[in-house]
């Protein structure tokens, strides 16, 4: 891809499987917003190719691409003069789907991200939080039942917390119906937390695709290693925070080996989890999650 004399994506050769969530990752202006939007055909490459389900997205009816296909972007962009049941069902109405039918409907998918409540459906958009928004735009996005959905930073605008939240709630939407993920984002935190597979992108060009582990463990060169560093600092090493607890009587039972299965226990906060994951490979489970006052979670 270039613009004039710019060239903003460099020998881009990328297959994303069916049903993964795949995770691109990279630094502001690395590409990654020009990438994904290729595929929905808002931009398109100045050479090569983009297929989706063996299509060329060139060749496709653009109307049936795009509803064929759900879009989250950073903020929620519904529509401010419709009520949270029309901004779901807004495609649907647009495939001559009866009234009833569209209520049904939105209710079912607001249920689904977690606006179990029936007043959202006639409330407007001014009347929710920036969090149960972004809600409404991941229902609005399943409301066609897709079978890919494309993700532009979609938690980046979000707190903390509400962060974490969407990302559960996304990974269980995904566990559910397996449909195919496309998700950008800049946080290496959140790629690692949500990615089936991760692809690095620096420069525009692809650094590495591969498994959270595979990225973490085996860095393909400089960029990504010193990328992911810096994802882990915050809370010091293993034995800053040996020492910061008391000591531990022995634990039996399975031992930790690798570093993907720290960052899937189910009680483990991602960042804290990061911090210790090269260092505590065959760490007692148990043990490990003593060291991070969650034992009784377990
Ligand atoms: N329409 C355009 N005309 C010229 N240059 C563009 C255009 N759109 C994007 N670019 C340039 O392409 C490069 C990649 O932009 P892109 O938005 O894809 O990056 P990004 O990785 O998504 O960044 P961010 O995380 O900041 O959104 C940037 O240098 C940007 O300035």
């Amino acid at each position: 891809m270039r613009y004039g004399d710019h060239q903003i994506l460099t020998d881009i050769n990328l297959k994303i499987r069916a049903h993964e969530l795949f995770v691109l990752v990279g630094p502001s202006g690395s590409g990654k917003t020009t990438l994904i939007r290729m595929v929905n055909r808002l931009t398109i490459p100045t050479s090569g190719q983009v297929k989706v389900a063996g299509q060329d997205v060139a060749a496709s009816n653009l109307a049936k691409l795009r509803l064929s296909m759900g879009y989250v972007l950073q903020t929620a962009s519904l529509f401010p003069n419709l009520t949270i049941a029309d901004n779901v069902t807004i495609q649907l109405e647009q495939q001559g789907c009866s009234k009833a039918e569209r209520k049904r409907k939105a209710q079912q998918l607001l249920a689904a991200v977690g606006l179990k409540e029936k007043d959202y459906l006639t409330r407007y958009p001014a009347a929710l939080s920036g969090g149960q928004q972004q809600r409404v735009a991941i229902a609005r996005a399943l409301a066609t039942n897709p079978q890919l959905i494309l993700m532009d930073e979609s938690f980046s605008a979000l707190d903390p917390v509400l962060r974490r939240q969407m990302q559960d709630l996304l990974l269980s939407l995904h566990a559910k119906h397996g449909m195919t993920v496309l998700f950008v984002t800049h946080d290496m935190q959140e790629a690692l937390r949500l990615g089936d597979r991760i692809g690095v992108i620096n420069a525009g060009r692809l650094q590495q695709v591969g498994t959270p582990q595979e990225i973490i463990e085996h860095p393909a060169n400089a960029f990504v290693r010193d990328f992911f560093a810096s994802a882990r600092p915050r809370y010091g090493t293993l034995t800053d925070l040996l020492a910061a607890t008391q000591p531990q009587p022995a634990v039996a039972g399975p031992l930790v080996t690798t570093v993907a299965e720290i960052l899937r226990l189910p009680v483990c906060d991602g960042e804290l989890c990061f911090s210790i994951a090269q260092q505590a490979y065959r760490l007692p489970v148990a043990k490990l999650l003593h060291y991070l006052g969650k034992r009784e979670e377990k």
